[in-house]
């Protein structure tokens, strides 16, 4: 008979007194008590705020993991597993994306309540975020400036700003593989914003004429491409969930608000494979 219980098996271990336990592995005390709200008296939706925002944190910290990862190991030419990592890239930033239904919850009265104590902070200092635009290729040296209080974080995005982003070391892989790269993009100055070179416009457009005869380099542009579409997934939906919430308000950090987050959907990190659709017969 279907008594609707499920009884535990005799092997299911539950003396962790000696033993590694679930909360121990993950050090869950530390997480879960990582949430200070500032509200006085406490408001409700002050928690939502503070998850979304740390839930947001901790896949960022997993998206930097593997940038980091995939840009190595196109450095040494591994190709296959490079994409590997960007297909798992692809797959959080999905969830980033889709982590903007549960913030837009919160109605814009709820949120005004919260902001006065938000003070002067701003997903505008985000480390973790600067470091992903970074290591997509959106470099800009004067995003520096507001991490100057923490010295080892301003060295930390100093530091990516002046390495090579994930596409400087997958034209120099294209490169070591005989694809006519111009000299002008393997030595380009890394801590700046990356411009389109038409020369890689064309080269590519050999690529997609031909997808069979460079089948790892093809699909490679293709998961860039898939993941500058997440980002700006992300971007819109941020811009959207501001406007929702704040309307045309100046934000915390000091910005116009959303004029200013808006103008970032102009960035591109992959401009070439962007130009390219245009040639494709
Ligand atoms: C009610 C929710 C939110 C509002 C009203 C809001 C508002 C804003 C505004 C106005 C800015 C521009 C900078 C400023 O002057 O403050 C900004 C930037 C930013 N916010 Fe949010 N935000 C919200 C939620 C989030 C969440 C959940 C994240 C996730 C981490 C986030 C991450 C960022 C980042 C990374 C920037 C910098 C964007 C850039 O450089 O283009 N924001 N936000
Ligand atoms: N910039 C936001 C404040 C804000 O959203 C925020 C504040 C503290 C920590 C994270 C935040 N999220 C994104 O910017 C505002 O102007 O309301």
């Amino acid at each position: 008979m279907n008594d609707n219980i499920r009884e535990l098996e005799a092997g299911i271990e539950s003396d962790f007194t000696e033993q590694l336990s679930y909360g121990a592995y993950l050090d869950l005390p530390r997480l879960l008590s990582a949430q200070h709200p500032r509200s006085v008296p406490l408001l409700h939706d002050e928690m939502l705020f503070i998850i979304q925002h740390q839930v947001a944190e901790l896949w960022l910290k997993l998206l930097l993991h593997e940038l980091h990862s995939a840009r190595d190991l196109l450095a040494t030419d591994d190709l296959s597993p490079a994409l590997k990592r960007l297909a798992r890239v692809k797959h959080v930033l999905k969830q980033l994306v889709e982590q903007w239904d549960v913030l837009a919850t919160l109605t814009p009265s709820e949120y005004a309540e919260i902001r006065p104590f938000l003070a002067t902070s701003s997903g505008f200092q985000s480390w973790q975020y600067r470091s992903v635009e970074f290591l997509l290729g959106n470099k800009n040296a004067d995003m520096l400036r507001v991490f100057d209080h923490d010295g080892e974080v301003r060295d930390g995005l100093a530091q990516l700003l002046a390495e090579p982003t994930l596409y400087d070391e997958f034209v120099r892989y294209l490169s070591r593989r005989g694809y006519a790269v111009p000299a002008a993009v393997l030595d380009r100055d890394v801590t700046q914003a990356y411009r389109e070179v038409p020369e890689l416009v064309t080269l590519f457009a050999q690529v997609y004429a031909a997808p069979a005869e460079h089948w790892g380099v093809y699909e490679a542009c293709e998961e860039f491409v898939d993941i500058e579409d997440l980002f700006q997934q992300w971007r819109f939906r941020h811009l959207q969930v501001v406007l929702r919430t704040i309307g045309h308000k100046s934000g915390t950090g000091g910005s116009s608000g959303v004029d200013f987050l808006r103008r970032a959907l102009d960035l591109t990190f992959f401009p070439e494979l962007y130009s390219v659709r245009s040639t494709v017969t």
